[in-house]
C-alpha cells in the first residue's frame, strides 16, 4: 500500500534561539499527485523540502507516513570519490537494488538524461550541467514513491529538463507523489494537481487552481478505443480533461510535457487504444473542457 506523508503542525527553526524558518505547516502528500512549492527567496522553501525528504527532523510537530523517498537538493556534492556510474550504482544498491540491476538503471537514466558519455567520469571533473544530471539519475532510478526536487531543472540543457519534466509524468502515472520548487513559473504550467506559497515561514494552498489548469501549453490526443471501454485510468490521471466525443473516440486534453507518457498509457493499455491524432490544444479548448462539467470528466 501506497503511504501518505503527513505533516502536522510543523515547524523548523535552526538552533534554540534562532528565528522559527516555517512555522505550523500542514500538509498531506497524497500518492499520484504533484505538488509545487513557491514563494521569495529565503523564505523556507528549500526547509520544508528537507523536511518532506526526511533529510532533516521538524523542530516541533509530526512528520508520519514515509514513503520511499528520494531528493534532488539545491547543491549536489559534486566531490565525491565515484564515477558518475559508480556512484548511481552504488546509491541504487543503497535504495535496495540488486548490483546488476542498480548498474542498469544509472546507465538507463545517464542515457536519457544525455549524460551516457560521461558515465566513467569521476564526480569532481563533471561541468555543473552535467553533475546536476547526475543529481537527477540518483533520485530516480530507484523509482521513489515521493520524488523531492529543490531547483533540479537548474543548470539542465533543454533536452534534459524535458526528459526530467517526462520522468515526473512517469512517476505521479505509477502512482508515486512529486514536490518541487522551481524559479521558472512556467515549469510543469498547467500541471500540478496543488501549489503551495511559504511566505514569512507560513505554509499556504494557493486557491486560483483554475488559473493553473489552462496555463501553459497542452495537446489535445484524440484516441479510439473498445466502444463501451472506459479511458484508461493512468491516461485519466495524467490529463486535465477527459472527453468523449463520439462512441469509442476520445480526446484527452495533457499537458504538453505530459503527452509521451500519455501515448505510452494508450499504446500500452490492454487493449490498447489506437491514437488519431495528436494537436495543439487551443487555450480556449483547455478553458471550456477545464470548466464544463457536462462533457468532462476531469481529475484537476
Ligand atoms: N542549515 C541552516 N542553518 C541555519 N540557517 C539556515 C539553514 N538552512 C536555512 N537557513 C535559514 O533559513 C531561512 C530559509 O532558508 P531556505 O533555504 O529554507 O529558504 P528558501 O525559500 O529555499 O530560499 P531560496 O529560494 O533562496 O533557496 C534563511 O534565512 C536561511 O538562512
Amino acid at each position: 500500500m501506497k503511504r501518505e506523508l503527513r505533516l502536522e503542525g510543523v515547524g523548523r527553526r535552526y538552533g534554540i534561539h534562532g528565528p522559527w524558518v516555517l512555522r505550523g505547516a500542514d500538509l498531506d502528500v497524497t500518492p499520484g499527485t504533484l505538488i509545487r512549492v513557491e514563494g521569495p527567496n529565503g523564505t523556507g522553501k528549500s526547509t520544508l523540502l528537507r523536511l518532506l525528504a526526511g533529510i532533516d527532523a521538524p523542530t516541533e510537530g509530526r512528520i508520519t507516513g514515509r514513503p520511499r523517498t528520494a531528493y534532488v537538493p539545491e547543491r549536489f556534492p559534486a566531490a565525491l570519490p565515484f564515477t558518475a556510474s559508480g556512484y548511481l550504482t552504488h546509491l541504487g544498491a543503497v535504495h535496495g537494488l540488486t548490483r546488476t540491476a542498480a548498474a542498469r538503471a544509472a546507465d538507463e537514466w545517464l542515457e536519457r538524461l544525455g549524460a551516457a558519455g560521461y558515465a566513467r567520469t569521476p564526480l569532481s571533473e563533471l561541468s555543473k550541467g552535467s553533475s546536476q544530471k547526475v543529481a537527477v539519475a540518483q533520485a530516480l532510478l530507484a523509482e521513489p514513491e515521493l520524488l523531492v526536487l529543490d531547483e533540479a531543472w537548474t543548470g539542465l540543457d533543454a533536452a534534459a529538463r524535458a526528459e526530467l519534466e517526462r520522468a515526473v509524468a512517469e512517476r505521479t502515472a505509477a502512482g508515486a507523489a512529486v514536490v518541487f520548487v522551481d524559479h521558472d513559473p512556467r515549469r510543469l504550467s498547467g500541471v500540478p494537481d496543488a501549489t503551495y506559497t511559504v511566505i514569512a515561514g507560513s505554509l499556504n494552498r494557493r486557491t486560483d487552481s483554475v488559473t493553473s489548469v489552462v496555463s501553459g501549453p497542452h495537446v489535445v490526443v484524440e484516441a479510439e478505443g473498445p466502444p463501451d471501454a472506459e479511458p484508461p485510468a493512468e491516461a485519466a490521471g495524467l490529463s486535465t480533461s477527459v472527453r468523449r466525443t463520439a462512441p469509442g473516440t476520445t480526446h484527452f486534453t495533457v499537458p504538453e510535457s505530459h503527452s509521451d507518457v500519455l501515448l505510452r498509457s494508450l499504446l500500452g493499455a490492454r487493449p490498447p487504444w489506437h491514437v488519431v491524432r495528436v494537436s495543439r490544444a487551443h487555450p480556449q479548448d483547455a478553458a471550456e473542457s477545464a470548466v464544463d462539467p457536462l462533457h468532462t470528466e476531469s481529475r484537476r
